[in-house]
Order: structure tokens, then C-alpha cells, then sequence
């Protein structure tokens, strides 16, 4: 899979002509990299997903794939969504054939493959995101955090270069948040690019290459230690700060971190940790 540049510039975008989500937003997606979307409720995220994979169009600026312009024309939208997938926060808005093995063949056999290339590509998206032991399942009867990764492996399945994903994590308990992140992992080594809208800060500063808040119709974007440890855009944003990053100040502020250290998550910071009898891991 090749890496292709995803980006929006100047994005006004909504629902209302009268009062725009987006105003202005631009944002570029690393190739090849993780990047987390971040912002409060309302403020424009799923938004953004949807004008990036071409489901929104924008009354103003332009997504562009390697400087491409994306065309809101039939077949600009199969070639785009060849290459960028979004994935719906509710898995149930993107669930619809009977059984895993099919939803999830939907996206091939629409590509006219063939029925040998479909079969390899169900069980390699289906691998991805282990869920090969529920192929033959009916998708109503899995569970919430089963139905959102047969979701994603639906995307997955279209090859796409840039993965979007709404909220993945969103609903799921810990062990499937964990088991969540080890498919993205899995993904990204097969060369996908990675967008995750969340509101969890901490697991942004932990997981993301880059970060991009959006706050007031437009995007903030940097490496997740400077826009995440920017207090005024935080409270602008309305997210907190995450709490490595106040830990990690404090103990540097102590000298018991060297002043470059910045953990981003509790493994990384007790291991930054000077070895001393006072403390235990
Ligand atoms: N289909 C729609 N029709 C009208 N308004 C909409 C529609 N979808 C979203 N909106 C409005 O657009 C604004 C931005 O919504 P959006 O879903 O992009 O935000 P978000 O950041 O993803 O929110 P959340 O974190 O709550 O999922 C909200 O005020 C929302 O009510």
C-alpha cells in the first residue's frame, strides 16, 4: 500500500449555511502515521471525518489526496474511496448484511474483484482485526465492541490507504479498548494511515503521532506533547490537560525526571524514573 498524503484547507462546512461547523478549518494527515482528532462535543470532529472521506461536502475549501482535489462527482468519490475509508462511530450505521463474513465482503465484491480476490481480502481484514472466529456470525447478534471491529474490518477490506475512524474506542471496556489498539497497530505495520477522532486526551498523547483539536471551527495541529500541554487552547477546547504530562512536569519540576523526559503514558514514566530505593515499581 502506497502512502498518500490526505489534507483540507479552508474547510466551511455544516448543516446550517447560517452558522458553519467548520469556519476555516485546515489540517494535513501525517502519511503513514497515527494522528488523533481531539475536541469537544459538538465541536466538529465526525464533521471533519466526513468532508476528509468525501460524505460531506464542504460549502468552502478543498480535501486534496497527494494535492489531488477531491471531486464530489461520482467517480471522484469511488476513486477517493478507494483509498480513504471512514468508519462510523455506531457500528450499526454501517452494519447491514446478515452475516460478518458478507458485511464485510460488501466493499469488494463492489469493487468488481474477483470471488478468490474477495475471499482473500475478508480473511485478511477479518485477520487484522481478529475477528476471523465470528465470520460466520450474524452481526445483530455480536456484541458492541465486536459489531464497531467487524465494522472497521469492513473498511479495511477496501485496501484503503487512509483509515478514518470516529470514536473506535468510544463504548468499549478496557480489555477491547486494548485489543482496539493492537489492531490499529496492525494496521498501520500493513502501511495504513491512521485518524482516530476521541475524546480521551490520555490515550491521544499515548497513541498519536500528531494531534489536531478542533475548537471554533477551526484545527489546531502539532505533536500531541505541545498542543496537549498548550493550557489556553486545552481550556479553549474544553478537554483537560492529560495527566503524564502533569505528572511528568511535576517530577521534573522535583528533579526526580531529566529535564528532555516526556512520558507520555505510566510504563514510559516509571521507567524514566531514576532507579532509587524510594521507589518501587
Ligand atoms: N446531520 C446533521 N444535521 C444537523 N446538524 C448536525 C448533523 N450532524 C451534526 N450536526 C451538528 O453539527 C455540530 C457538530 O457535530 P459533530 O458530530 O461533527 O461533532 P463532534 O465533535 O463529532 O461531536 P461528538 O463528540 O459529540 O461526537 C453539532 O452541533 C451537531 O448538532
Amino acid at each position: 500500500m502506497s502512502h498518500l498524503t490526505l489534507a483540507a484547507s479552508g474547510l466551511t462546512a455544516g448543516y446550517d449555511r447560517r452558522r458553519p461547523v467548520l469556519d476555516g478549518a485546515s489540517l494535513t494527515v501525517p502519511a503513514g502515521r497515527r494522528l488523533a482528532v481531539l475536541g469537544a462535543n459538538g465541536s466538529g470532529k465526525t464533521t471533519l471525518l466526513r468532508c476528509l472521506s468525501g460524505a460531506l461536502a464542504p460549502a468552502r475549501g478543498r480535501v486534496t489526496l497527494d494535492g489531488a482535489e477531491l471531486r464530489h462527482t461520482r467517480a471522484g468519490l469511488r476513486a477517493h474511496r478507494q483509498e480513504v475509508q471512514l468508519v462510523l462511530q455506531d457500528p450499526d450505521d454501517q452494519l447491514f448484511s446478515a452475516s460478518v463474513a458478507q458485511d464485510v465482503s460488501f466493499g469488494p465484491v463492489n469493487l468488481g474483484l474477483t470471488e478468490d480476490e474477495v475471499r482473500a481480502r475478508v480473511a485478511e481484514a477479518l485477520a487484522l482485526l481478529a475477528v476471523t472466529h465470528l465470520a460466520e456470525r450474524p452481526t445483530h447478534q455480536l456484541s458492541y465492541g465486536e459489531r464497531k471491529r467487524v465494522a472497521m474490518a469492513g473498511a479495511v477490506a477496501m485496501r484503503p490507504c487512509v483509515l478514518l475512524l470516529d470514536e473506535p474506542t468510544a463504548g468499549l471496556d478496557p480489555t477491547a479498548v486494548g485489543e482496539a489498539l493492537a489492531a490499529l497497530a496492525r494496521l498501520q505495520e500493513a502501511d495504513s494511515t491512521v485518524v482516530m477522532s476521541t475524546h480521551d486526551v490520555d490515550l491521544a498523547l499515548r497513541w498519536a503521532d500528531e494531534v489536531a483539536v478542533v475548537v471554533d471551527g477551526r484545527v489546531v495541529q502539532g505533536t500531541p506533547e505541545t498542543v496537549l500541554g498548550d493550557d489556553a487552547l486545552l481550556a479553549r477546547a474544553r478537554l483537560d490537560r492529560p495527566w503524564a504530562l502533569t505528572v511528568g512536569a511535576r517530577l521534573r519540576a522535583l528533579g526526580l525526571l531529566p529535564d528532555g523526559a516526556l512520558p507520555r503514558d505510566a510504563d514510559a514514566l516509571l521507567a524514566a524514573l531514576p532507579d532509587s530505593p524510594g521507589v518501587r515499581t
